[in-house]
């Protein structure tokens, strides 16, 4: 047997190769970005961007304040159609049908990729009911499959055994840790495809955080996450894919360990070892 590549019992060779099914070319895609230009009046904010977004997988954004990390993360589920200046070219595809398409139901849409944003914004309402929400307006009327939805999204947020005792109360009684848990909740209650999280953890303290990033873990076994951090620890600890934003255009696209450790691009090394941003 060969013994260079051992360490401690560990053949290296098979780490290798293991490593190499990270690769972004090996990954089956979720989303497809293909030539997205995107302008705020006469103003462009994204600029010809192609990229793929890996299936059960979490892909981070990260880049400078005002790089265009949101506005590209809300290009996925239409959020920016609610900008009246806004206009987007460019194709993006899921499930292989281009999200621009006058075809496409938006609301259709916004149910398969759900998202969650920086500051927690449960209802005025119950615990249960916001859980509730998007099923009660899918229809669903059946107390006991509304139950157990309710249960198994709460569980599936990690939120579960600390409030199923108190389903009946505001859920603006919830500290700002677990609100943002119930958010999660309340999104993944009608099980979408793809979860975009835009900075979900930057206004929770630092358990509240490690908390979510965990989550985030447990999530993409069963969902495609893409996260939009500030917080450069969190996208190395949390993400398989990084891509690195510079003035609107993706600079570099790479597993999360080689961007971090072997970036390909002077721009992306600048910015990681904190030379801006
Ligand atoms: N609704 C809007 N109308 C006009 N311009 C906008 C709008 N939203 C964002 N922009 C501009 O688009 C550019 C990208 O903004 P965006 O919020 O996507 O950046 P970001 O990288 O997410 O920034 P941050 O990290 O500060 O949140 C910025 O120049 C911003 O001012």
């Amino acid at each position: 047997m060969n013994t260079k590549n051992m360490t401690h019992g560990i053949n290296l060779e098979n780490l290798d190769r293991s490593q190499e099914a990270s690769h972004i070319e090996d990954e089956r895609l979720a989303i497809r970005v293909e030539n997205l230009n995107l302008h705020y009046g006469p103003t462009q904010a994204l600029f010809n961007i192609s990229m793929g977004i890996p299936e059960h997988k979490v892909t981070a954004f990260i880049g400078p304040s005002g790089c265009g990390k949101s506005t590209l993360l809300r290009c996925f589920n239409r959020m920016n159609d609610l900008v009246d200046s806004c206009r987007v070219s460019g194709k993006i595809t899921l499930d292989g049908e281009n999200i621009y398409s006058k075809k496409i139901n938006v609301a259709e849409l916004r149910r398969k990729i759900g998202m969650v944003f920086q500051k927690p914004n449960p209802f005025p309402k119950s615990i249960y009911e916001n859980v509730a929400y998007g099923l009660r307006i899918q229809g669903v009327k059946d107390k006991r499959r509304l139950d157990e939805s309710v249960e198994k999204a709460l569980k599936g947020a990690a939120l579960w055994d600390e409030v199923k005792d108190r389903l009946q109360e505001n859920a603006l009684g919830l500290s700002g840790g677990q609100q943002q848990r119930l958010v999660i909740a309340r999104a993944i209650a009608i099980e979408p495809e793809v979860l975009l999280l835009d900075e979900p953890a930057s206004a929770l303290d630092p358990i509240s955080t490690l908390k979510i990033e965990e989550l985030i873990y447990e999530l993409k076994k069963q969902y495609t996450i893409v996260i939009v951090t500030h917080n450069m620890q969190q996208a190395a600890r949390v993400s398989d894919y990084t891509a690195f934003l510079y003035l609107g255009e993706v600079v570099e696209f790479q597993d999360t360990n080689t961007l971090f450790t072997n970036p390909g691009e002077k721009k992306t090394e600048d910015y990681i070892t904190g030379r801006y941003g």
